[in-house]
């Protein structure tokens, strides 16, 4: 069984609600990616999208803009951020990874090798921001192949396409919250729990919320609508607040609590 499909099932079963953080692998570098996935599973994430640093992330506000360039500066590859998952795993973290990446970097590994290898490497999931599901065919096919699930993102804006997105949705359903680029924001898209309903009359498969989310009020909000909340920016900008001291073998234990409290006041 896919990791993905375990996971929300015991959640189902505790009734509880999947916190998603998502983070820029690579920033600040790629050992200190494998401790921060650590903490983020020890402060009760259930899943993890690692993302994949881009130098044209459309999609992205500032703070993750300004992660990828970070990461980027150590010309962190999509090849180093599936090592991540593996040194991850080899650690000892048990936790579904989504490999989060544009598309142009997959197409640069090649679709047959991508798969491949993040088989390999025990990847679960996967989400390509600027695939739309009009051009998805072939990649959807080798994921299905591989039991890969190609999680799917629906906007507010998405109307009669919600329901052709995601009624073959594997994994689960990416609802984005609100239009316009990733960034924690105090309000939401207007409609968004009618949204969020349409989207689960569409499927059986779980649903999950992102985009603004960052605090745990935010995530009680969805908790009801939701099989899952994404958390990106908010985690990211920690990250970014504790860089001094991640830099220091002295003082990242310090700056990796301070992501573990963070995180673990989301999950509650
Ligand atoms: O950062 P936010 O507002 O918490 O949203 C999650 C988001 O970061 C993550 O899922 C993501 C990062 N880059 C993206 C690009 C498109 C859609 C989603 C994403």
């Amino acid at each position: 069984m896919n990791l993905i499909d375990a996971a929300f099932e015991q959640l189902r079963n505790k009734g509880e609600t999947a916190l998603i953080p998502f983070l820029t692998i690579g920033d600040p570098d790629l050992a200190t990616s494998v401790e921060i996935i650590q903490a983020l599973e020890e402060a009760g994430a259930d899943m993890i999208e690692l993302g994949v640093p881009y130098s044209d992330p459309l999609a992205d506000g500032p703070v993750i803009q300004r992660a990828s360039e970070r990461a980027l500066k150590n010309k962190v590859s999509i090849v180093d951020c599936i090592q991540v998952a593996e040194s991850a795993r080899q650690a000892g973290v048990k936790l579904p990874f989504i490999l989060f990446t544009y598309y142009n970097p997959v197409l640069q590994f090649g679709l047959k090798p991508f798969f491949a290898h993040i088989v390999e490497k025990g990847i679960s999931g996967l989400i390509i921001p600027d695939l739309p599901i009009e051009e998805d065919a072939e990649v959807r096919q080798l994921a299905e192949s591989a039991d890969i699930h190609l999680i799917p993102l629906v906007a507010p804006t998405s109307n009669d396409r919600v329901t052709r997105i995601a009624s073959n949705a594997r994994g689960f359903v990416y609802c984005v919250s609100s239009l316009g680029v990733t960034g924690v924001r105090t309000d939401f898209h207007q409609g968004i729990e009618d949204f969020l309903s349409t989207v689960r009359k569409a499927t059986n498969t779980p649903i999950a919320v992102g985009f603004g989310i960052s605090s745990r009020e935010h995530v009680e909000r969805f908790a009801g609508q939701c099989d899952g909340v994404i958390v990106g920016s908010a985690i990211v900008r920690k990250i970014e607040e504790v860089l001094p001291l991640l830099l220091s073998e002295s003082t990242k234990p310090e700056g990796l609590a301070q992501i573990r409290t963070f995180v673990s006041g989301l999950k509650g």
